[in-house]
C-alpha cells in the first residue's frame, strides 16, 4: 500500500497494475484526480458525473471508478501549504492512471508550472493530443472536417526543462562569462541585459517519442507521421530531432515505413519518377510515410492543406503552439483533450489542452468538453471502450441538438446556450 505523509488512504477500490507491460484494470479501479484551479472545479464536477453515468450505463453497475482526490495548485496550497505535495506524486505512481483539471502558472516569476512538473517528475514523455472535428461545431475555417490529426508532443525536454537564469542575476553573469570567454560565443547581442534559457534535446528523448508516434500510427492504421521541427535554425536540437527521428524509423521499422529520406536517396540515384513510384508502392502496401516539415510552414499548411497531415511528432514548445492552433481550427479549446503518458511504465495523466480560464472561475459557464474527452481517452486507455464510445456518441448528439456552452453558442445560429453543468446533464440524458 502507498505510504502517504499527509493524505488519507483511499477508502474503496482496487489498484490498477502493470503486468508484463500490460495494464490490468480491476472493475473498481482507484483513479486519483486533481480538481484544478480557476474553472477546474466547475469542469471537474460536470465531467465526473458524465464518466460515472457512462460507466454505469455501459456496464450496468458491474464496473465503477473509485475516485480518489489528490491535490495540486491552489487547493493543495490552501490545504497542505504546498503547491505540489509529495503525496500527489506518490498516489499517481502507485495507482498509475490519473486525471486532472488545469492548474495555474504565473507568468515571469513565482512557482514554475505544476503541469510541467507533474510531467517531468513522472517522466510522462508523450503529450498525446488528438484533434478531430465534431459535426455541428462552429469553426473559423471552411473545411474543419479535414482536420484529423494526433499530436505527439515531446513532454520532458526542450526549453520546458526550465533551465534559465534571470537578467542581472549572478548566475546569468557567470553563464554569459563562460559562454564568451570559454566557448568563444560572440553573438549575444546585449550581454549585460540578457536572460538566458537552455534547450536540451536528446537522442533518447527523441527516439522514445518518435517510436510512440510510429507505434500509434501502425496500430491505428494511420497514413503518415510528420516530424515537425525548426531544424533550419536550431540545427543541433530541432535539426537533430528530425535526423534522429528518420534514423529510428528506418532502423526499427524498415519493413513498415517509407521515409522522405529514402525518397531523396532514390531520387538522387534513379530520378524523381523512381522515387515517386517507390512512395506510391509503399502507400499501396500500407506502409506509414515518415516525413518532415519546418514548424512555421506547418502552421500555415494546417490551414491550407490539413488533409496532408495525420500523426504529428514534435518537440515540446512546437507541440504547445500546434495544440492550441489546431484546436481552434476544429472549434476551439473547449473540446481539446489530451494525455500525458509514459508508454513503458504505463503511467498516464489525462488533462485538457486548455488552461484555467480564470475570468470564468466559479461561473459554471465554460465548456467541460475537453476534460470529458480527456476522460474518454482515459477510458480507452483502461480498455473500457464501451463507456468511451457512449460518451462520444452522446456528446456528438448534444452538439447536433445545438445545446452548447457559451463558446459554441456565440458562433452558432439558433443554439441554446447552457451552463457547464447543464451541458454535462444533457450529455448524460443522451447516453
Ligand atoms: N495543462 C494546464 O493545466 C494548463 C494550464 N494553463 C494555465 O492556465 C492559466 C490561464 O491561461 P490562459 O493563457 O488564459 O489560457 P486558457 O486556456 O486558460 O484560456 C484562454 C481562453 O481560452 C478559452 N477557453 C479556455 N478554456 C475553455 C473552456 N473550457 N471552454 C471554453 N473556452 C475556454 C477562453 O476563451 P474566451 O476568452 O474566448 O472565452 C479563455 O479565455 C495560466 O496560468 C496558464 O499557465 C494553460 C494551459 C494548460
Ligand atoms: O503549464 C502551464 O501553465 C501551461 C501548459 C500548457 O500550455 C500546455 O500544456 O499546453
Ligand atoms: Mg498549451
Amino acid at each position: 500500500m502507498a505510504q502517504f505523509e499527509k493524505f488519507p488512504q483511499p477508502t474503496e477500490g482496487e489498484k490498477v497494475t502493470l503486468v508484463n507491460g500490460k495494464l490490468q484494470v480491476p472493475d473498481n479501479p482507484i483513479i486519483p484526480f486533481i480538481e484544478g484551479d480557476g474553472t477546474g472545479p466547475d469542469i471537474w464536477r460536470a465531467s465526473r458525473r458524465v464518466f460515472d453515468a457512462a460507466v454505469e450505463k455501459a456496464y450496468g453497475g458491474r464496473r465503477k471508478i473509485a475516485w480518489y482526490e489528490v491535490f495540486a495548485g491552489e487547493k493543495a496550497f490552501n490545504t497542505y501549504g504546498e503547491w505540489l505535495p509529495a503525496d500527489t506524486l506518490t498516489a499517481i505512481k502507485e495507482y498509475i492512471i490519473a486525471i486532472k483539471g488545469p492548474l495555474t502558472t504565473p507568468v515571469g516569476g513565482g512557482i514554475r508550472s505544476l503541469n510541467v512538473a507533474l510531467r517531468q517528475e513522472l517522466d510522462l514523455y508523450v503529450c498525446q493530443r488528438p484533434v478531430r472535428y465534431f459535426n455541428g461545431v462552429p469553426s473559423p475555417v471552411k473545411h474543419p472536417e479535414l482536420v484529423d490529426m494526433v499530436i505527439f508532443r515531446e513532454n520532458s525536454e526542450d526549453i520546458y526543462a526550465g533551465i534559465e537564469w534571470a537578467e542581472g542575476s549572478p548566475e546569468v553573469k557567470k553563464v554569459i562569462q563562460f559562454l564568451r570567454e570559454e566557448m568563444g560565443v560572440k553573438k549575444i547581442r546585449f550581454p549585460e541585459t540578457s536572460g538566458i534559457g537552455i534547450k536540451p534535446v536528446s537522442k533518447e528523448g527523441t527516439e522514445r517519442l518518435v517510436r510512440a508516434a510510429i507505434e500509434y500510427a501502425l496500430k491505428q492504421k494511420r497514413k503518415s507521421v510528420t516530424l515537425v521541427h525548426k531544424g533550419n535554425i536550431m540545427k543541433f536540437t530541432e535539426g537533430a530531432f528530425k535526423n534522429w527521428g528518420y534514423e529510428l524509423a528506418e532502423r526499427e521499422y524498415s519493413d513498415k515505413v517509407f521515409t522522405w529520406q529514402q525518397y531523396d536517396r532514390i531520387k538522387e540515384q534513379h530520378g524523381q519518377r523512381a522515387a515517386d513510384d517507390a512512395q506510391k508502392e509503399a502507400e499501396a502496401n500500407g506502409k506509414i510515410i515518415i516525413k518532415d516539415v519546418i514548424a512555421d510552414a506547418f502552421l500555415q499548411q494546417i490551414l491550407t492543406r490539413p488533409k496532408e497531415y495525420d500523426v504529428i511528432a514534435t518537440l515540446n514548445l512546437n507541440g504547445d503552439y500546434i495544440s492550441d492552433a489546431l484546436a481552434a481550427q476544429v472549434g476551439g479549446i473547449g473540446i481539446a483533450p489530451g494525455a500525458n503518458i509514459n508508454y513503458e511504465t504505463g503511467h498516464a495523466v489525462f488533462e485538457a489542452t486548455h488552461g484555467t480560464a480564470p475570468k470564468y472561475a466559479n461561473l459554471d459557464k465554460v465548456n467541460p468538453g475537453s476534460v470529458i474527452l480527456s476522460g474518454v481517452m482515459m477510458l480507452e486507455y483502461m480498455g473500457w471502450q464501451e463507456a468511451a464510445d457512449a460518451i462520444v456518441n452522446a456528446m456528438e448528439k448534444t452538439i447536433e441538438q445545438k445545446t452548447v456552452t457559451y463558446d459554441f453558442a456565440r458562433l452558432m445560429e439558433g443554439a441554446t446556450e447552457v451552463k457547464c453543468s447543464e451541458f454535462a446533464s444533457k450529455i448524460i440524458e443522451n447516453l
